[in-house]
This record gives structure tokens, C-alpha cells and sequence, in this order.
């Protein structure tokens, strides 16, 4: 089997059309755009990509969006006033805190004090407990966006052998619920894993989110599987390699992910969604 590509690029920009019309929907009811607002804390220099990108994402579906810059000697108490302010202002829907922060700032503070209605990265206790317990909240952009892929691919998920690799907060656990919402059976495998060619075997479907170039074998995917490779790694020439051995999985899979042009795309388009989805909800639509 050749797998098919499930082209992100192409299925974010369906994405972001859906939201450049319900921005325009929203302008007309209320009279304002959604707001996103971003804090950057540093210079990380794919820190300050991704949150330009962010930026001009907003503003390319209408919506009023900023970034913030804070030096990387920024404080948490500053970084906590910041967003204090930003809970307050009511012309902000969304509030995105780039991660990874500098050691002096406790992410767990920084998250816990993001108003739920307004956390678009749905990192917040509130949204995760909300999401484990099956009721709507704001979903983590990359595991949403990846579950459109899989809606996009035709995926039958319910009963399916759904396999994650990775555990994190923001990437592996989210995605591993919203498998399981959509009635999967869900394995989610981590760097204690024994034997995790053999788990990987299992999956129909398979979400790789570890941060290993190629960690994934191509005998290791099961023939037809669905393959969704979250990993962004920079290999040694510079260039970007996901999780899964791509040339390798692309023999045995149905479909699969590139990297760059897969998830990456997703997550930006689904961060506008979700402010749209923050605007609304706030302004009484729920
Ligand atoms: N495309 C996109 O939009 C996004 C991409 N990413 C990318 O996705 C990847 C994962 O990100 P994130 O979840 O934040 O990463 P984390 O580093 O927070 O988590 C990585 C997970 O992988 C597990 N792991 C590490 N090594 C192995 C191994 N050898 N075998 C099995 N499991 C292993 C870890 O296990 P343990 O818990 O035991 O330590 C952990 O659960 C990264 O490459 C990141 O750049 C992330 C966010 C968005
Ligand atoms: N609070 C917070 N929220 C996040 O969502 C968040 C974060 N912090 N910190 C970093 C990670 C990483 N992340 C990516 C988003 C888009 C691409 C993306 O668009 N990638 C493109 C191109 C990448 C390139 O060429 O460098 C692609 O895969 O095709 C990648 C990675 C969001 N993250
Ligand atoms: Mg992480």
C-alpha cells in the first residue's frame, strides 16, 4: 500500500476560510472583531516565528491580534500582572503564553492564571478537567487539529485501535482523550513504554508526539493505518523531520502526515477557530 497524503496546508486553509466567514458574522453582530492577544517571554528565534505567524494569522480572517514582547528576564509576577490585564479587557477573546517559558516563571502559575474563557490553548485545569470529563470547553489546538485531519482522511475511529506516543499536557494526553470521546480504544505510550514497536504494531491509528527525528519505524506501522506524525524535530542539515520515519511508513500506511505541511498548519488554523469559538462563547453564544 502507498499511503494517501493528508495535506494539512491545504485542509488549514479550508479551516481558516470557515473562520474568515464566521469573523465576518461576528463583526456584523457585535461590532468588533475577535481579539487575540499572544505574550512572548525571550528571544527564542522559533518563539518569535510561530508567534508572528500567529499574529498574522489573526489578522489574515479579520480578527484584531497581537503580540506582545516581554524580554526573557521578564518576571512572574510581571508575567502574571500582563495577564491579569488581559483578563480584564473585555476586547480580548483569546490569550496565548508561548511555551516553552524561561526558568524563572513557573509554567503552572502562568497557565492556572489565564481566564478559562479566554485560554485558546486550552492548557488551563479548567479545560483539561473539562475535556476529561466529556463536557465542552476550549480543546489544545494541536490535538483538535489533528482529529479534523483524521475526520478529513474519513477515519472510522469508533472501536479502532488508536495508539499515542507521548504523554505531555498540551499534545499527547488531550489527544489521547479526544480518541477516546470518539469511542476509540486508546493506548497511550510514553518513554517508559517496554517494547513500543510492538504497541505501535497494534495502531489503526497512529499519533506519534514524541520530539525523536524518525523514531518511528516503518515496520512498525500496521498496514493501512492512519498515521498522524506531531513531531517537529531540526536535523542535523538543518531541515525539519517528524517522529515517524516517513518514506518508510508512507509504504504501509492509508494515509499520513507530512512534516512540515501536516499538523504544524493545523494548529495555527485551529488557535483561530478557537478564539472565534472564545469570542462567541463570551459574548453569549456559548
Ligand atoms: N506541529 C505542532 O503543532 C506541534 C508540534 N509539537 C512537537 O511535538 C513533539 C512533542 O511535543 P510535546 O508533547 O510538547 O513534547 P514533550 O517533550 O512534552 O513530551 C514528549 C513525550 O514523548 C515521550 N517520549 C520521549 N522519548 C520517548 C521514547 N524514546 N519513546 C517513547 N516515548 C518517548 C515522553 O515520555 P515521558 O513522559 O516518559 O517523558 C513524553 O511523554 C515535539 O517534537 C514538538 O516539537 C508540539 C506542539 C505542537
Ligand atoms: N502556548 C503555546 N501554544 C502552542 O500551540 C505552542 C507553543 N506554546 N509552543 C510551541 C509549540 C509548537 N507549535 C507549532 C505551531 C505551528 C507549527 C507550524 O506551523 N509548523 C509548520 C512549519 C514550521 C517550519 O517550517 O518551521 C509545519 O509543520 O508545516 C509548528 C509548531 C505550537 N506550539
Ligand atoms: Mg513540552
Amino acid at each position: 500500500m502507498t499511503a494517501q497524503i493528508l495535506d494539512g496546508k491545504a485542509i488549514a486553509q479550508k479551516v481558516r476560510e470557515e473562520v474568515r466567514e464566521g469573523v465576518a458574522r461576528f463583526v456584523s453582530a457585535y461590532g468588533r472583531p475577535p481579539g487575540l492577544d499572544v505574550l512572548l517571554v525571550g528571544e527564542d528565534p522559533a518563539s518569535v516565528i510561530y508567534t508572528r505567524n500567529k499574529e498574522k494569522a489573526s489578522h489574515e480572517v479579520g480578527m484584531r491580534g497581537r503580540l506582545h514582547r516581554l524580554p526573557a528576564d521578564t518576571g512572574e509576577d510581571e508575567l502574571l500582572r500582563r495577564i491579569a490585564e488581559l483578563n480584564a479587557d473585555a476586547s480580548v477573546d483569546g490569550i496565548l503564553v508561548q511555551l516553552p517559558l524561561p526558568s524563572q516563571i513557573r509554567e503552572a502559575r502562568v497557565l492556572d492564571a489565564i481566564d478559562p474563557g479566554k485560554d485558546v490553548d486550552g492548557f488551563h485545569p479548567v479545560n483539561a478537567g473539562l475535556l476529561a470529563t466529556g463536557r465542552p470547553g476550549l480543546v489544545p489546538c494541536t490535538p483538535k487539529g489533528s482529529m479534523r485531519l483524521l475526520a478529513e482522511a474519513g477515519a472510522r475511529l469508533e472501536g479502532a485501535r488508536a495508539v499515542v506516543v507521548g504523554r505531555s499536557n498540551i499534545v499527547g494526553k488531550p489527544m489521547a482523550q479526544l480518541l477516546l470521546a470518539a469511542h476509540a480504544t486508546v493506548t497511550i505510550a510514553h518513554s517508559r513504554t517496554r517494547d513500543l514497536a510492538t504497541v505501535c504494531r497494534e495502531a489503526d491509528i497512529l499519533v506519534a508526539a514524541v520530539g525523536r527525528a524518525r523514531l518511528i519505524k516503518g515496520d512498525w506501522i500496521k498496514e493501512g493505518a492512519v498515521v498522524i506524525d506531531v513531531g517537529m524535530n531540526r536535523t542535523e542539515d538543518g531541515k525539519l523531520a517528524g517522529d515517524v520515519d516517513f518514506e518508510a511508513a508512507k509504504a504501509r500506511a492509508s494515509w499520513i502526515t507530512p512534516v512540515p505541511g501536516g499538523v504544524g498548519p493545523m494548529t495555527i488554523a485551529t488557535l483561530l477557530e478557537n478564539t472565534l469559538r472564545a469570542a462567541r462563547a463570551r459574548l453569549g453564544e456559548g
